[in-house]
């Protein structure tokens, strides 16, 4: 069964990570996540990714380092490829269009959040780089 593909954006500003809160109108409602959606038609992940966090957070970004992909089972029981980029804030006003809430965590207080399992590899490879950047992390 071929995957379906996920993009999602980490953002980091001031050592400060975006974090996003599924709503209840959301599939995994209430759990952490770094924003982003489906590939659609021809898109690259990229422009998937520009698109997705536009019409999620009403933010511009660049999409720039890919990190690892991560698998999970949909609610329906579809194979989904969660797939996360660095991502640069180019331009914009952060707003919650979808989410219930989104927020800058330090790497403290958001590891202590409620993240999707899927997300959970993708933290932790977070943490594992930058820790190697700023120690205090
Ligand atoms: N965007 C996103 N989806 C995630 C993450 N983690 C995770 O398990 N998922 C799952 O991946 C799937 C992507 O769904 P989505 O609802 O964000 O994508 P979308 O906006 O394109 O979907 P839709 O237009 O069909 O509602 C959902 O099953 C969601 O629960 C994550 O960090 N970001």
């Amino acid at each position: 069964m071929e995957a379906i593909q996920v993009v999602c954006a980490i953002i980091i500003s001031e050592g400060k990570l975006l974090c996003a809160k599924r709503s209840e109108s959301m599939s995994l409602p209430g759990y952490w996540e770094f924003p982003g959606g489906k590939i659609e038609g021809k898109e690259t992940e990229q422009e998937a990714l520009i698109r997705e966090i536009k019409e999620e957070l009403g933010v511009n970004v660049i999409p720039t380092q890919k990190l690892t992909s991560s698998h999970l089972k949909s609610e329906k029981g579809k194979l989904i490829e969660l797939i996360p980029y660095v991502c640069l804030w180019e331009s914009g006003k952060l707003v919650a269009l979808e989410h219930e809430e989104v927020a800058f965590y330090s790497f403290d207080q958001a590891k202590k959040l409620n993240w999707a399992p899927a997300d959970i590899p993708i933290f932790d490879e977070l943490l594992t780089f930058f820790s190697k950047l700023t120690p205090r992390l």
